[in-house]
């Protein structure tokens, strides 16, 4: 019977083939947890009573939620993740050289082809762009994998969206994963991975690939993945890995639903409140007023993106009533933009940058909206409360109509063509 993608990464693991719908216990290749979820997995390693870590050497911690921290209490758990690193020789990311866990692990260059990644965040899915089956998983999870180096995991179904033609300038690979999550609702991929293929995912970048594997989440689906193929390639072999062998979903797999997407057709989108959901066309929302913008995040906070921000703020100002605040998604990403010289351009113009970090993504510090305020960010959630006041309201957007926005005072939304 003819395997999807995630089956045949499954099967190339077990050395057996497995379909959707069977539950295996799978070695699990890397481990991540933040400062947001880790102290809960420590808890449940402590409680019942387990004192030894399978193979440390595959777990990494990653300050960002809450980084540098915000007040005592969450200094006290980056303490409790130090500590607990030290002792069990875990490899632990600080704020000062590491960055958003999204961001800072396909930088890192720690992950292969065909590895199983796990991660104590829901957006661990981002690394399908790199051809990897990454997924979120709770706490307790987190703290079963870190004791046994498995996972007892739910082979998903997948759906297929084939994506065909040229993106129009001003049009980003944001604007897609919008217009997908817009189509298939915030529960349309409940527990199934979704594979994206066709002309236009083969002509991304990697940044790209993972803008749009990291917010499959946002319509439920556990991952998202991309076919390794030249490009990822390419981005393997920069960071010492030349062993990427290519595999390819059959052509008989048995997919639970398939799409097919017209590029040419999508415009810029606008995740509307209080859902990623509630899509729609962004000229439907020019003249918005707006308080805040952010550009930042697992979503957007690669170097792809700052150099994006860049080509719309360039000797440009903020507008008077607007605070733009720009979050590096890692320290490699704050290095860049200073070497490429528009670090000191971004702060001519008043934006704000803030170290790396997830900062007002989760609203958790930062830049934290006050009542009834609007917000333009970047990022993937825009839910009721999260990035502040409960009266406060959160747009989002791809990264030009962000940086437009934050001249203009309100949104709006560069010429496509
Ligand atoms: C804190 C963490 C549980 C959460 C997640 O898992 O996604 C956060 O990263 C988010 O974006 O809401
Ligand atoms: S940047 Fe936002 S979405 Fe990404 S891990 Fe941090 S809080 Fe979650």
């Amino acid at each position: 019977m003819g395997q999807t993608l995630i089956e045949k990464m499954i099967s190339l693991k077990l050395g057996r083939d497995i379909y959707k719908g069977q539950s295996v216990f799978v070695p699990v290749d890397i481990i991540m947890g933040t400062d947001g979820t880790t102290p809960l997995a420590l808890k449940v390693l402590e409680e019942y009573n387990i004192n030894k870590i399978k193979n440390p050497e595959k777990i990494i911690f990653v300050h960002d939620h809450f980084a540098p921290p915000k007040d005592i209490s969450t200094a006290n758990l980056s303490r409790m993740l130090d500590q607990f690193a030290k002792k069990f020789h875990i490899t632990s990311y600080k704020e000062d050289r590491g960055g958003i866990c999204h961001v800072l692990l396909p930088e890192l260059g720690i992950m292969k082809p065909y590895d199983i990644v796990v991660g104590a965040d829901s957006h661990t899915c981002t690394y399908g762009g790199l051809g990897i089956f990454s997924m979120g998983i709770g706490s307790t999870d987190m703290a079963c994998a870190m004791a046994t180096s498995k996972l007892w995991i739910k082979v998903p179904e997948t759906i297929r969206i084939k994506v065909s033609g040229n993106l129009k300038s001003g049009v980003e690979a944001k604007d897609l994963i919008l217009s997908i999550i817009g189509m298939l609702g915030t529960d349309g991929a409940n527990y199934r991975a979704i594979e994206f293929c066709g002309s236009t995912i083969e002509k991304l970048t990697i940044a790209e690939r993972m803008t749009i594997c990291n917010m499959v989440i946002e319509c439920g689906a556990k991952a998202g993945i991309i076919n390794i193929d030249k490009v990822t390639e390419q981005y393997y072999y920069e960071k010492g890995i030349q062993d990427c062998q290519r595999i390819e979903a059959d052509s008989d797999a048995n997919y639970l639903e398939t799409y097919e997407v017209e590029a040419e057709q999508l415009k810029p989108q606008i995740g509307c409140p209080y859902s990623p959901a509630n899509v729609r066309n962004a000229e439907e929302l020019i003249g918005t007023k707006i308080n805040q913008v952010v550009i930042g995040s697992c979503t957007n906070g690669r170097i792809e993106d700052f150099r994006i921000a860049y080509q719309y703020m360039k000797g440009k100002q903020v507008h008077k009533n607007v605070k733009l605040i720009l979050v590096p998604g890692s320290h490699n990403v704050l290095m860049q933009m200073e070497e490429e010289g528009m670090l000191k351009d971004f702060i001519k113009s008043n934006a704000i940058i803030s170290p790396p970090s997830c900062g007002p993504c989760m609203g958790g510090h930062m830049g934290v909206l006050a009542d009834d305020q609007v917000g333009l960010y970047t990022t993937n959630r825009n839910f009721y409360g999260r990035n502040g006041s409960p009266s406060s309201k959160v747009y989002l957007s791809n990264v030009s109509i962000a940086a437009l926005s934050a001249i203009e005072g309100e949104i709006q939304v560069p010429e496509v063509n």
